[in-house]
């Protein structure tokens, strides 16, 4: 029998997520206990670039928020996804800020900003929120991976990527690492594998 794939609708303005969310599904369908090969992904993704506000709270009330604003604008079902990077030593911040903090300091500045504080540790935060459509309560799917903040190493292609050590690395940035690598380890490899089995249960 061959289904179709379920098409979700992803609002987001960054193109790295979008390529990195495509990658990690085309991999996680390759590698499922499914006999055939030629398998295509349980869904695939179409994207709209909305500026939706973001609100201040925890990456939860961030994530929620910005996909009820999303459900709204689109008037159906959709996906959105919040990057947060959490200091240890600043309790949590930049958190889901992080990209205030990049734009204002850059990768040398996120540095210096620990440079007062014995621990470099920092989690990087993927949270994916999936509306079933306007007026409904967004679900929460949160994937974590914990690494420390180093002076920056390989091509700064996306974001705070060549400052973040993950300790699954073997020493490399994410920036360093190939994408497949960093699509085995990653914040938002963990989140999308959540997502994915909910909507694969939703299915049946
Ligand atoms: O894997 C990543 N590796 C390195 N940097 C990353 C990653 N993922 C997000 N980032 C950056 C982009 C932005 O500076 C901030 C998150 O902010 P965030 O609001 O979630 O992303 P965004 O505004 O670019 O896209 P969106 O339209 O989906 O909200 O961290
Ligand atoms: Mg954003």
């Amino acid at each position: 029998m061959t289904t179709s794939p379920r098409t979700i609708l992803f609002v987001t303005g960054n193109a790295n997520k979008l390529k990195e969310v495509r990658a990690i599904l085309l991999s996680s369908t390759q590698h499922s206990e499914n006999p055939n090969p030629a398998a295509t992904p349980s869904f695939s993704v179409e994207s709209q670039d909305l500026d939706v506000p973001e609100v201040q709270g925890t990456t939860e009330e961030v994530a929620k928020a910005k996909c009820k604003a999303a459900a709204e604008i689109v008037g159906g079902p959709c996906i959105t996804e919040d990057t947060a990077l959490a200091f240890e030593a600043l309790g949590g911040l930049p958190g889901p800020y992080i990209k205030c903090f990049l734009k204002a300091v850059g990768l040398e500045g996120l540095n210096n900003m620990l440079a007062g504080f014995p621990s470099k540790r920092a989690t990087a935060i993927c949270t994916f929120a999936y509306s079933a459509g306007p007026g409904t309560e967004p679900l929460i799917f949160e994937g974590r991976t914990e690494g420390k903040i180093v002076p920056a190493r390989g091509p700064a292609h996306f974001g705070w990527d060549p400052v973040f050590e993950p300790d699954e690395g073997e020493g490399k940035t994410y920036a360093e690492m190939d994408g497949v690598a960093k699509n085995k380890i990653s914040h938002r490899y963990r989140a999308l594998d959540k997502l994915r089995k909910y909507l694969l249960e939703q299915k049946q």
